[in-house]
């Protein structure tokens, strides 16, 4: 990864092909095999059935700005040509000072007709959300990703708060989505492909929530992404711009040509592995690194009931 994200500075994953294509399966490195038969079950769909038809043919997304100096973030959003900026806030070690000068920084750089959304993973309690978010709110903010950590503590922030919430890692699990909606936590839905089972069962959570939905990627490679733009083409509406824009986050990729955005968007289409591109990264087979991943590949085949 060129910067750290989520306190990552590597991503490691396996790609899986089948009859319909490649898949990529790449659960961050705390998560069991509970949480991993999700992951597997996406890839599988993308290696063995494919994606459901596309309604559009782009979809615009947001550059995604870490938890990085104000000169810093400046630059990525200038580079980007995003018309949207995603700013991660209330990084552990960071004070609130620093989230300030970082959305500052990212409202001068977009200008005036540029949104801004922030997200705080959760780290925020609910006073210190909605005083965080009037403060940063001088910015003109168009939501909230995940203000608190639990659905009350949203549902608290969005009737305290003007600005908008968005719930993601409330969104994780298939049988939050009710809950979601019942609860009033949040105006938007963050939607993952790879935590919530594949492009389908992503699509019908979606629907379940009766929210907006926004989707977003896990940092994956093009061809885990594909997966998210493939899930964003399928929306029957797409009123935000999506978390896609991340293979720049990258500092290599395993396709030719990776899913990067043009003027603010993705092309619909699905890369393939290259190659030349894989040898660069590929992990030692009989390496440790490479028999860890078969170890969670089989644990997490074995919690979904899938052999092969
Ligand atoms: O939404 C984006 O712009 C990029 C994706 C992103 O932020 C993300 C990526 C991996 C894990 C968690 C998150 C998150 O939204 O919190
Ligand atoms: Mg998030």
């Amino acid at each position: 990864m060129r910067v750290r994200f989520r306190g990552q500075t590597r991503r490691e994953g396996v790609l899986i092909e089948g009859p319909a294509g490649w898949g990529e399966f790449s659960p961050f490195p705390e998560y069991g095999p509970r949480e991993c038969a999700r992951w597997l079950a996406s890839a599988l769909e993308a290696a063995d059935r494919g994606w459901p038809a596309p309604v559009r043919a782009s979809v615009p997304v947001n550059v995604t700005v870490p938890a990085v100096s104000p000169e810093k973030a400046h630059e990525i959003v200038r580079r980007s040509r995003c018309g949207t900026a995603k700013v991660k806030v209330a990084e552990r070690g960071q004070g609130f000072a620093e989230d300030v000068a970082r959305v500052e920084a990212v409202r001068d750089a977009i200008g005036p007709a540029g949104r801004v959304r922030v997200d705080a993973n959760g780290a925020w309690t609910p006073d210190e959300a909605v005083a965080r978010l009037k403060e940063l709110n001088r910015f003109t903010l168009e939501y909230a990703e995940q203000p608190c950590a639990t659905l009350d503590e949203l549902a608290e922030v969005r009737r305290r708060s003007d600005v908008p919430v968005a719930a993601d890692e409330s969104i994780r699990r298939a049988e939050d989505p009710l809950k979601v909606r019942a609860s009033g936590a949040a105006d938007i839905a963050v939607i993952k492909v790879q935590p919530l089972g594949g492009v389908r069962n992503a699509l019908r959570v979606a629907e379940a929530c009766g929210l907006p939905a926004v989707v977003s990627s896990a940092v994956e490679t093009s061809v885990g992404l594909a997966a998210g733009v493939a899930l964003a083409a399928a929306l029957p509406a797409l009123p935000y711009a999506c978390g896609l824009g991340t293979a720049s986050l990258l500092d290599g990729d395993v396709v030719a040509a990776p899913l990067t955005e043009e003027e603010g968007a993705l092309a619909v289409r699905r890369p393939e592995p290259d190659a030349a591109a894989l040898g660069a990264f590929e992990l030692d087979p009989g390496g440790p690194d490479a028999r860890a991943w078969l170890d969670r590949l089989r644990a997490a085949a074995e919690h979904l009931g899938v052999t092969r």
